[in-house]
């Protein structure tokens, strides 16, 4: 079976041919070159008409018309006017050959390319471009969406900058060039939550530096450093959350070299392998199309003309994926034996400190940042960490003791939470705990503290009778084994002290929920941070929880509601949401 591919979501025009054993027959992308920077949509759709007759006329040089069996197109996300016209072209092309045609998901078309040229079979994907920032992994019949941009994608980050400074588009080419020439690392922002980035602050404070009269070198580097190790950790993050053990980088911006040399180096400390195509199809083209296409027919999909109107807001995780078989059996990360977690940040140990059951979080150095910059951010939170889970407790929130503060070594000592992951109770049916989740969070709002990490991986589940019973061998503070059993001694923690608040006890009262990772966190009383912070954890329960997560979502919410400005966040929810998406 042979299909061509057309690819014209944004700005490049694409035709790809290939058959079904994978070989790529042809493959051609032309750029729309704006003569004012910038993309205008309406003259991107003129270059599409222009383009792909002559490029498809090409392509039958190379493979006869007859033999195509099948034509596909980019259905979505992406600029209206390209969309419209390269669905059109598609479904004359099909209508005048009478072949069958078929509208794929663009950011699906990344992946499965990337994996066929690849030897990733299951890998968790860091999909970077000019429109799309996403991190995506399969899992049970879908690409789950577990981090992505909040605002712009990382490509649009450097294509604004670089027109901001009089580089021609698009900028990401010229950014990295410059960036070799520079060295000072500058102070810029550095914002992620939990598995999900913004770029507009970086962005903005990139183009002050500029204006301020930085060397355009030392911006383009700073600029580069900050923003891929926000992107690693992000995809870092989202591998401790789904413990893949592969990962792969696709989109246009994954030809970067230094954001490839920093995702293998995360890849290489983690024990996972790591993944990047060819440089000609990272970026758009119309093979990918071609391919993404050939997988949905070949697994029994079949497309009426009137299920070809473009998709401008095409979801990656709205596709129900027929191609792949379950997982299972697949390469998975492994934790090293002598630690009992490691998160994407941390280390964690257990220990007895003075007798009391503890872990130790040892914030490890990351290869793939700048010294500088790893340094500031671990000692940042570690302070940060402890002094919440301290602070939290006065307000009735259930959070480990802190110990000890090194701050030398990056390390907190604590007390041990001997429990379940709220992750793995919600898998094996446990829902109650939903409704602590939601008075934890409301509780921390109405006080105006943000979390900014929330996942189902951040709270410990202890049942009644949930002591514990391991009987492992750890080791005292100061080194030495400690064999055999020993007594739990659990610190008691004080009751909630907040009558007022309006909370259902029977069901607070069935399960203890202890909240932890306050590394991320910071103080705002702004119902943006607020805001941002739910949704955080509503995709990643999405993602993670997807069979239950209505029911999940609806008991978080009813907790939430101990906060007395509830419904103002939940109602803004939306609007945030909208943000970053085509339209
Ligand atoms: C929806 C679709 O239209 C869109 N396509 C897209 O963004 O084109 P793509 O070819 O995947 O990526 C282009 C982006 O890739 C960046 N880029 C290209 N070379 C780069 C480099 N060496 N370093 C950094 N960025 C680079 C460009 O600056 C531009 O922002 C997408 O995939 O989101
Ligand atoms: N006090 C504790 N008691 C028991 N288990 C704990 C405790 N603190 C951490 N853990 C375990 O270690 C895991 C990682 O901890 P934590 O989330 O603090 O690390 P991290 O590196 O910041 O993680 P992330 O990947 O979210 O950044 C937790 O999911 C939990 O299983
Ligand atoms: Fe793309």
């Amino acid at each position: 079976m042979i299909v061509l591919g057309l690819e014209g979501t944004a700005e490049k025009t694409g035709v790809g041919v290939i058959d079904s054993e994978g070989n790529i027959l042809f493959n051609k992308t032309v750029m729309y070159k704006p003569p004012v920077q910038g993309i205008n949509p309406r003259e991107a759709a003129d270059h599409h008409a222009e383009t792909f007759p002559k490029l498809i006329k090409e392509a039958f040089e190379y493979v006869p018309k007859e033999e195509i069996d099948l034509v596909a197109f980019s259905q979505g996300p992406g600029l209206g006017p390209s969309l419209r016209v390269t669905a059109t072209a598609a479904r004359t092309l099909a209508l005048s050959m009478k072949k069958p045609i078929i509208g794929v998901n663009h950011c699906i078309a990344h992946v499965e390319i990337g994996k066929l040229v690849t030897d990733a079979q299951d890998p968790l994907t860091l999909y970077v471009s000019g429109g799309n920032t996403q991190i995506l992994a399969y899992v049970g019949g879908r690409y789950r969406i577990f981090g992505e941009t909040l605002d712009i994608a990382i490509g649009n980050c450097l294509d604004q900058f670089a027109r901001n400074c009089g580089l021609p588009h698009p900028g990401g080419p010229y950014v990295e060039k410059l960036a070799k020439e520079g060295s000072r690392l500058l102070d810029l922002p550095y914002t992620i939550k939990g598995m999900d980035i913004t770029f507009s602050g970086l962005l903005t404070a990139a183009i002050k530096k500029y204006e301020q009269g930085e060397r355009l070198e030392n911006v383009c580097f700073s600029l580069q450093e900050v923003a891929f190790s926000m992107l690693t950790e992000i995809t870092e993050r989202a591998l401790a959350h789904t413990d893949k053990g592969e990962v792969m980088l696709v989109g246009g911006v994954a030809v970067n070299g230094r954001l490839r040399e920093m995702l293998r180096d995360m890849c290489e400390e983690q024990g996972v392998d790591f993944y990047v195509p060819r440089r000609d199809l990272c970026g758009d083209n119309g093979v990918m199309i071609a391919y993404l296409g050939l997988l949905m027919y070949l697994s029994g999909r079949r497309m009426s003309i009137e299920e070809t109107k473009p998709i401008p807001n095409y979801r990656s995780d709205t596709v129900e994926v027929t191609w792949i078989d379950e997982e299972g059996g697949r390469k998975r990360r492994k934790i090293p034996e002598h630690l009992i977690g490691k998160g994407a940040e941390a280390n964690i140990r257990r220990i007895y400190y003075l007798g009391w059951e503890c872990v130790v979080k040892e914030r490890v150095k990351k290869k793939y940042r700048l010294e500088e910059l790893d340094t500031t951010i671990r000692l940042r939170r570690t302070v940060r960490e402890g002094r919440f889970l301290y602070l939290i407790k006065d307000y009735g929130i259930l959070s480990p003791y802190i110990f000890d503060i090194d701050k030398k070594n990056y390390t907190l000592t604590m007390s041990y939470i001997p429990g379940n992951l709220a992750k793995d109770e919600i898998e094996r049916g446990n829902l109650d705990c939903c409704y602590n989740i939601g008075v934890i969070v409301g509780k921390l709002h109405e006080r105006d503290i943000i979390h900014n990490d929330l996942t189902t991986s951040n709270f410990i589940v202890v049942k009644e009778g949930d002591t514990d019973d391991s009987k492992e061998v750890v080791e005292d503070y100061n080194g030495t084994k400690i064999y055999g059993s020993c007594t739990q001694r659990v610190l008691e923690d004080c009751e909630d002290c907040e009558n007022d608040l309006e909370i259902d006890r029977k069901l607070l009262e069935k399960n203890k929920v202890y909240i932890i990772d306050f590394g991320l966190g910071k103080f705002s009383s702004m119902l943006e941070d607020k805001t941002i912070d739910l949704i955080v954890l509503k995709k990643s329960i999405m993602s993670t929880h997807y069979r239950v997560f209505e029911d999940v979502w609806k008991r978080i919410l009813e907790g939430y509601k101990v906060y007395k400005e509830w419904k103002e966040v939940v109602d803004y929810m939306g609007e945030v949401e909208k943000r970053g998406r085509y339209c």
